[in-house]
C-alpha cells in the first residue's frame, strides 16, 4: 500500500494518488456520516478562532469507537484503476480527484505509509476539521514534509545550527522560532512599510504586462511564469530587502539559477514528499538532487543575506520602528533570519501568485463584479498610475471581499493538515494522538450545502450589513471549511503579507484593464501547491479613464 500524501512547501496536505480498499464500513459511513448544514442554521463566523484551551479529559467515545486499522484504507489495485497512470483520473486536478475518492471510499479514509512514511487520514467532514484542530494545543504538529527536515537536520546541519524553520520543525523548536516570528511578520504596522516598496514592484510589473499583449491584447501562454517572477521579487524585497531582478529582461547568470533551483527544488518536493518514493529507506537520484538543489539555494541566498547585513552595517537606521523584517530578524540572530528568508521563498512565491491567478480569473470571468470593484478603486486611485499608500488602503472591502472569494472557488492549497493532539474519535473511528489528519476543504469549499450558490463568485457573501444584503452569507458556514490560511497558531505565518501583495497586484491590474478570459475553465494541476494548467492568456483591454 502506498499513502501518496503529501505536504506542501506551505505546509498544506497534497492528495496525489493513493492505494483504496472499499469497504462496507465506508460504504454505511458515506450515507451516516456526509451530513450537511441545514439550510439556515447560523455558525459563529465563517473563519474557526483558536479554542482558549484544549479539554484534555478522557472521551467516553473513544471506548466504543471503532479500532483505527477499520478505517476503510484503498487497495492499491483499486487506487490505480482510477488514478494511476492509465486510470481515468491520472490527468485529474487535486479537487476532481478528492471528489472521486470521497465517492468511491467515503467521508473518511487512512491512507497507509510505506517505505518510512506515516500514515494520512483523510476526511471531508467539517466536525472533524475542528475536532482535530482544536486538539493541536500548545505546540501544534504538522508533519510530512520529510525531505526538507531531512535537508536541514541530517544532511547540513552546520548549515542550519539547529534550526528547522517553521515549515519543518515541531514542538517546542517550532514554538521558540515562531515566537520570534511572529510579532515580526504578522505585525501591521511592519507590514505597512512595504506598501511602497510592494507596489514599485507591481508598478514595474504592469510596464511588462502592457508590453507583453499580443494584437488580441491576450497575455502569453507563459503568463503564470511572469506571475511567478512577479512575487519572487515582491517576496525579494520582502524578506531578503533585496531587488533580486528577476523581472529584467536581461537576467543575470544568478537569478535565472535562482529561477531555475526554486522551480526545480519545488518539483523535487513533490516527487519525494507527495508521489510515493522510496527515498525514506533508498536514497533515489531524485533525493540526491534535491540535496545539491537545496545547497546552491542556500549559498545563494546566504550571499543575499550577507549583502544585506553588509548594507545594514553602513547604514544604520536610529528609528528602530522602521526597520525591516530582515533588520529585525538579524536583531534576533542572523540563522533566524536566514532560515526564515528560505521558507518564505519556498512557501510565499507560488502561493502567492497561485491566489492572485485564482482572483484574477473570477473578476475576468464576473464583469459586472469587475466593474463594481473598479468603482471602488477609482476612488482610491482616481488615476491609473496613483501610488497606493497604507492610508489609501484602508478602505477597500470589495476588493478584500473579492480576494476571500477568489481564494474560496481557487485556493493555492487544497485543504489543511493536523497531528491530532490527543486520541480522538472521528465518524465513529478512532485516531490516535499524533496522527497526521488531512482536511478536504477545497471540495467543500465548492459545495452546495455548505456554501451556498457555491460555482457563483459572490464577493458580497463576506461583506455584513448593506453591502451584503440579498446575498447568501459566509456566516452561515461551518467556521472550520474557509481557512485559506490555516488555523490558530500554527497559521501561515506570511498571510498578512500575501494578503498585501495580492491586493497590490489586483488592485493596479483591475484600475488599468478590464480584464477577459476566452478560454475553458481554469484548471489546477496536481502539484504542491495548486497551479493553473491553462495558459493564463487574459485579455486585457486599457480601461479609458
Ligand atoms: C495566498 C498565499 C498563501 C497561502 C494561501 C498560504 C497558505 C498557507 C497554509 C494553508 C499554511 C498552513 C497553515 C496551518 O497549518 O495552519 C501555511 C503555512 C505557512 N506559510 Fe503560507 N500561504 C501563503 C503565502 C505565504 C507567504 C507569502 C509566506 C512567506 C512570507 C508564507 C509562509 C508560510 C510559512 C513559513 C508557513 C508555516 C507556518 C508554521 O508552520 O508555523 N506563506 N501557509
Amino acid at each position: 500500500m502506498g499513502g501518496f500524501f503529501g505536504r506542501t512547501k506551505s505546509g498544506h496536505i497534497s492528495v496525489s494518488v493513493c492505494t483504496f480498499a472499499v469497504g462496507n464500513v465506508m460504504l454505511k459511513l458515506t450515507v451516516n456520516s456526509l451530513r450537511f448544514r441545514p439550510v439556515g442554521v447560523r455558525w459563529r463566523s465563517a473563519t474557526a478562532q483558536p479554542a482558549a484551551s484544549v479539554n484534555s479529559a478522557p472521551d467516553p467515545e473513544w471506548e466504543n469507537a471503532l479500532p483505527y486499522e477499520k478505517i476503510p484504507a484503498p487497495t492499491l489495485l483499486g487506487f490505480l484503476k482510477e488514478f494511476g497512470p492509465f486510470g481515468k483520473y491520472k490527468d485529474g486536478t487535486l479537487y476532481d480527484i478528492n471528489i472521486r475518492m470521497r465517492e468511491l471510499y467515503g467521508p473518511i479514509m487512512k491512507m497507509e505509509g510505506a517505505f518510512g512514511r506515516e500514515d494520512v487520514v483523510l476526511t471531508f467532514v467539517p466536525e472533524d476539521f475542528e475536532k482535530v484542530l482544536r486538539s493541536e494545543g500548545t505546540w501544534p504538529r504538522r508533519t510530512g514534509m520529510d525531505s526538507f527536515v531531512y535537508y536541514r537536520k541530517k544532511h547540513r546541519p552546520e548549515y542550519f545550527k539547529g534550526y528547522g524553520g517553521l515549515l519543518a520543525e515541531q514542538g517546542e523548536d517550532w514554538h521558540k522560532m515562531r515566537t520570534i516570528v511572529n510579532p515580526i511578520m504578522m505585525q501591521p504596522k511592519i507590514i505597512k512599510l512595504y506598501v511602497d516598496k510592494v507596489d514599485e514592484v507591481a508598478r514595474e510589473f504592469m510596464h511588462i504586462v502592457n508590453g507583453l499583449r499580443d494584437e488580441k491584447q491576450e497575455l502569453p501562454e507563459d503568463f503564470n511564469e511572469w506571475l511567478n517572477r512577479w512575487a519572487l521579487e515582491t517576496m525579494g524585497v520582502l524578506v531578503l530587502d533585496t531587488r533580486l531582478g528577476v523581472l529584467d529582461k536581461e537576467q543575470s547568470v544568478e537569478v535565472s539559477k535562482l529561477i531555475n533551483l526554486t522551480k526545480d527544488a519545488v518539483s523535487l518536493f513533490y516527487q519525494l514528499d507527495v508521489l510515493p518514493s522510496i527515498w525514506r529507506k533508498l536514497k533515489t537520484p531524485a533525493f540526491y538532487r534535491l540535496m545539491r538543489t537545496l545547497d546552491e539555494l542556500y549559498h545563494i541566498i546566504a550571499s543575499k543575506i550577507d549583502e544585506a547585513v553588509i548594507r545594514m552595517e553602513k547604514n544604520p537606521k536610529a528609528d528602530s520602528d522602521t526597520l525591516s523584517i530582515l533588520e529585525k530578524l538579524l536583531k534576533v540572530d542572523r540563522e533566524a533570519a536566514f532560515i526564515m528568508s528560505m521558507d518564505s521563498l519556498f512557501a510565499g512565491v507560488d502561493t502567492t501568485s497561485s491566489g492572485s491567478t485564482g482572483v484574477l480569473y473570477c473578476l475576468a470571468q464576473n464583469p459586472e463584479k469587475q466593474e463594481k470593484l473598479r468603482a471602488e478603486l477609482r476612488q482610491i486611485m482616481p488615476d491609473k498610475s496613483t501610488p497606493l499608500t497604507p492610508e489609501r488602503m484602508k478602505n477597500m472591502p470589495y476588493l478584500r471581499a473579492c480576494i476571500k472569494e477568489g481564494l474560496r472557488m481557487y485556493p493555492p492549497t487544497t485543504g489543511n493538515g493536523r497531528c491530532a493532539g490527543k486520541n480522538l474519535v472521528l465518524q465513529g473511528y478512532r485516531i490516535p494522538k499524533g496522527v497526521l489528519v488531512a482536511m478536504g476543504q477545497l471540495v467543500l469549499q465548492r459545495e452546495e450545502g455548505h456554501f451556498t450558490r457555491p460555482s457563483e463568485f459572490i464577493p458580497e457573501r463576506w461583506l455584513s450589513g448593506e453591502a451584503g444584503a440579498g446575498c447568501p452569507s459566509a456566516k452561515e458556514v461551518h467556521p472550520f471549511i474557509y481557512l485559506p490560511f490555516g488555523f490558530g497558531a500554527r497559521s501561515c505565518i506570511g498571510r498578512r503579507l500575501a494578503m498585501l501583495e495580492m491586493e497590490i497586484l489586483i488592485s493596479r491590474m483591475v484600475r488599468q484593464y478590464d480584464i477577459r478570459w476566452n478560454y475553458g475553465e481554469l484548471k489546477y494541476r496536481a502539484s504542491l501547491v495548486n497551479i493553473p494548467s491553462n495558459d493564463l492568456k487574459f485579455q486585457l483591454n486599457e480601461v479609458a479613464d
